[in-house]
């Protein structure tokens, strides 16, 4: 049983005839994308926004309808992955560079499902380095200002060059060690000039669905 699967599948159950949908990025995010296109060949009627280029993309060879997030009022739900979560739903996103465009679409969401594999479930944030998403001007001044807010820091590189996401901006992935409050912690790091976003989404998530690797699908809401 792969869990990503069974978390990403089980999450299309929450869609109906109609619905403006987010889709999320990533590998467990794909399944829920592959779920979609199934249910839309098979009649269902949605309108989905795309959170990155690569989800674009997969929709679109799926035959799913897309649109602008300015083409309409709120979305009704949101599926996407995560790279931790604790027990309050406060996530760490970004492991894939989308977490701008993510995050831009989970807040114009009404309900947001986070879909993870349970190795993704933790008891408080941290461990997993955090994505920053900065500007390529100046960036070794902001990443000098956000570790002085008590990080580590690095630049993210793919192939040996700086990684540039789908806005063309940078990536920092940054050690703050535990998190002790995502909420304040997300609100100072986006004052600081030069952050363009960063992968803490605190109060976001309403629903999480969780596929174990016994093969059990365990759905949880705030
Ligand atoms: O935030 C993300 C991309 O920016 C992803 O949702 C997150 O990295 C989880 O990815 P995966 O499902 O491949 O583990």
């Amino acid at each position: 049983m792969n869990p990503k699967k069974l978390t990403g599948e089980k999450a299309a159950d929450f869609i109906t005839d109609g619905m403006m949908i987010g889709l999320g990025t990533g590998s467990t995010a794909y399944y829920a994308i592959k779920k979609v296109g199934e249910m839309v060949r098979n009649g269902l009627n949605v309108k989905a926004v795309p959170t990155s280029k690569e989800t674009a993309d997969l929709a679109a060879e799926e035959g799913i309808e897309l649109i602008e997030l300015s083409e309409v009022e709120k979305l009704d739900i949101t599926i996407d992955g995560a790279d931790e979560v604790d027990p309050d739903f406060n996530l760490i996103k970004g492991g894939g560079g989308a977490l701008l465009r993510e995050k831009i679409v989970a807040a114009a969401t009404e309900r947001l499902i986070i879909i993870v594999d349970e190795s993704k479930l933790v008891n408080k944030l941290g461990d997993f380095l955090l994505p920053i998403e900065v500007t390529p001007f100046n960036w070794e001044y902001t990443q000098k200002m956000i570790n002085k807010m008590g990080a580590t820091s690095e630049i993210r590189k793919k192939g040996g060059e700086i990684f540039v996401t789908d806005n063309d901006n940078y990536i920092l992935d940054c050690d703050f060690g535990k998190i002790e409050n995502p909420e304040k912690l997300t609100i100072d790091l986006n004052t600081i000039p030069g952050v363009v976003e960063n992968g803490i989404f605190a109060n976001m998530a309403e629903i999480v669905v969780v596929g174990y690797n016994d093969g059990k699908i365990e759905v949880m809401y705030k």
